[in-house]
């Protein structure tokens, strides 16, 4: 089996990029230079000549505070272009993989989030991954989306990186402990895209949500992140209203995962021991210039 897919160097698609020659799959991966997701169009005309059997999106504008000033930008890569690549695809009836965000709900709550449950974005790039599953959706093929949260990695950025950068300059750092939701290894999702993929029209398509458990704050995610990294630094819980950011975020981010469990049997992830084997890969990278 062949798959196309949008992005390269992205947390999902260098895991993805790795894991697919342990299932047999062959991945094109496209970079921003072969595909850009700015034109939508130019990415409809890809698709419309693959030779490969099903699509994968995994490129996205993934900046939450910077897209409060690029919505247009954010809209075409987040929105249109997801959009004319799944029309291409139906036309073409290739299945449709496409990833979205905890960050279409608007955090209401403190029950784990359905399918069923309606979305309300708090900002541009929730609302531009809502309407990018929306035009993902009205292409009419077949396509899974894949809501997932809090996504880590031993590569590109992500809160684990973001914390060791912290705490290797300071001895405190106060993290939002009210917002919470589940870490979710790049990994486990581009494994997670891999089955999906070949199942393919076999099974039931839609919205599926999936991220890591147990449930954690910020706070805790951080406090885990420099515990396991063995950095002697204190982590001090605050509430959102201290640390004022751009683009609001959701306080309950918890997805319910059910729907992917009884259609593909794919349980939550432990974020807790992937955690330990990213920070054991970081610690083998070559320190960034
Ligand atoms: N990161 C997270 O915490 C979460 C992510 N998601 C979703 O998961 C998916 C994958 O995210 P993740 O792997 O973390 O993303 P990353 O931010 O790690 O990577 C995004 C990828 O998209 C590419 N990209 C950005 N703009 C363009 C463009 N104009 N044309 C082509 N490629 C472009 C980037 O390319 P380049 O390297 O050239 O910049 C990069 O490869 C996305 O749909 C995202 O919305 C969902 C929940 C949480
Ligand atoms: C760096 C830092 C962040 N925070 C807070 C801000 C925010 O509420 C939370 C996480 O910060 P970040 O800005 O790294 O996370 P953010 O970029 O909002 O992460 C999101 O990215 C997009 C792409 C998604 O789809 C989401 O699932 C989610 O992973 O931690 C602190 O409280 N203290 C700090 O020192
Ligand atoms: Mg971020």
């Amino acid at each position: 089996m062949k798959a196309l897919m949008f992005g390269y160097d992205g947390q999902v698609a260098t895991e993805l990029r790795r894991q697919a020659k342990l299932h047999g799959v062959e991945v094109e991966a496209l970079k921003r230079s072969q595909a850009d997701l700015s034109d939508p169009s130019a990415c409809a005309a890809i698709v419309r000549n693959t030779d490969a059997d099903v699509i994968i999106n995994a490129a996205a504008y993934t900046a939450v505070d910077k897209a409060e000033k690029e919505q247009r930008l954010a809209q075409l890569i987040n929105s249109d272009a997801p959009g004319a690549m799944a029309s291409a695809a139906a036309d073409r009836d290739l299945p449709f993989l496409h990833i979205s965000t905890d960050y279409v709900f608007d955090g209401s709550g403190d029950v784990p989030r359905t399918t069923e449950d309606q979305p309300n974005p708090l900002g541009v790039y929730g609302q531009t991954k809502l309407d990018g599953e929306r035009q993902v959706a009205e292409a009419g093929g077949w396509h899974a989306i894949l809501r997932t949260s809090w996504v880590f990695s031993a590569h590109g950025n992500n809160f684990v990186k973001t914390i060791l950068r912290l705490a290797a300059a300071r001895d405190q750092l106060a993290i939002v402990a009210d917002q919470i939701g589940g870490p979710t290894p790049a990994a486990d999702i581009a494994g997670t895209l891999i089955t999906i993929a070949m199942r393919g029209k076999q099974a039931d398509g839609g919205v599926f949500h999936y991220s890591g458990a147990p449930e954690a704050s910020w706070a805790d995610f951080a406090r885990a992140i420099v515990l396991q990294a063995g950095l002697d630094v204190q982590i001090v819980d605050i509430p959102t209203d201290n640390y004022p950011t751009p683009a609001p975020r959701p306080l309950n981010s918890r997805l319910e995962c059910s729907r992917l469990k009884d259609t593909y049997e794919i349980l939550q992830p432990d974020w807790k021991t992937s955690l330990i084997n990213v920070l054991a890969e970081l610690k083998t990278q070559a320190p960034e210039p």
